[in-house]
């Protein structure tokens, strides 16, 4: 079995792939299901999401997305998963697009055979849920943020792979030597989010909550799963609890 990390969205999944984006997509995904969503629409632009809620009807979603770490006019959520932890989301469904992660898993469902979304919050679930899945491959990938590498994510990447190393053997790659590297070098997950660019960005916005959030290590069981089926709006990725 290989393991693959990509610090960086590539393409070209043969198997199982692993999104992350700890700040703040893929943390945000797992509080959305946590709080009872019944299933999260990662849309590929800011106007196929508001374009699936036109005005004056009344759909099934929320939307919940940001740009510049703000939430999205017309949205009604930003991307905070502190905000979606304290909110109660049960029977809905939430319409989600933001800068990084939520292109990341397009990319990903482009090749990938099974799709996850993981943060520091799920990781131990998601490395599972991985390894039963796989046959031939895991990639693990990075959302990073507007195409740089983000500290946050190759960090919670070498989480993962610490997990899945403790579960079987692999052949893994030299994203993954990194990764395993940064995490073992990183500090503790609130040190390592809190010493990223992003961690330091998010914290000047006054989203420090939303950081110390992410950093909970392992506090959830849900994965979100790609699920493909001929009720999912085009231009969306369905995902579910699994
Ligand atoms: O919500 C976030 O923190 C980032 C967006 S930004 O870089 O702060 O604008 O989005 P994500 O897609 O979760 O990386
Ligand atoms: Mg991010």
């Amino acid at each position: 079995m290989r393991l693959r990390v990509d610090l960086l969205p590539h393409g070209n999944y043969p198997d199982v792939v692993i999104i992350i984006d700890v700040l703040r997509a893929t943390t945000t995904a797992v509080a959305y299901l946590e709080r009872g969503a019944q299933a999260l629409l990662l849309t590929s632009t800011p106007d196929v999401a508001l374009a699936l809620r036109p005005e004056g009807e009344s759909t099934p979603y929320l939307l919940g997305g940001e740009r510049g770490g703000l939430p999205i006019p017309g949205f009604d959520f930003g991307n905070s998963p502190a905000e979606a932890a304290g909110q109660n989301f049960t029977g809905k469904t939430v319409v989600m697009n933001t800068t990084n992660g939520t292109g990341a898993a397009h990319t990903a469902a482009q090749s990938g055979k099974h799709v996850f979304l993981a943060s520091l919050t799920n990781a131990h679930a998601a490395a599972r849920r991985a390894r039963a899945a796989a046959t031939e491959e895991i990639a693990i990938v990075c959302a990073g943020t507007d195409n740089h590498v983000g500290l946050e994510d190759v960090y919670a990447a070498g989480v993962l792979a610490e997990y899945l190393l403790a579960m079987g053997e692999f052949s893994i790659d030299d994203g993954a030597r990194i990764a395993l590297t940064v995490r073992r070098n990183g500090g503790n997950p609130l040190e390592a989010l809190g010493s990223s660019g992003h961690g330091q960005h998010l914290s000047r916005l006054g989203l420090g909550e939303d950081v110390r959030y992410a950093a909970g290590l392992s506090t959830s069981t849900i994965v979100p799963t790609l699920t493909r089926d001929d009720s999912t709006p085009e231009q969306t990725l369905k995902f579910i609890a699994g």
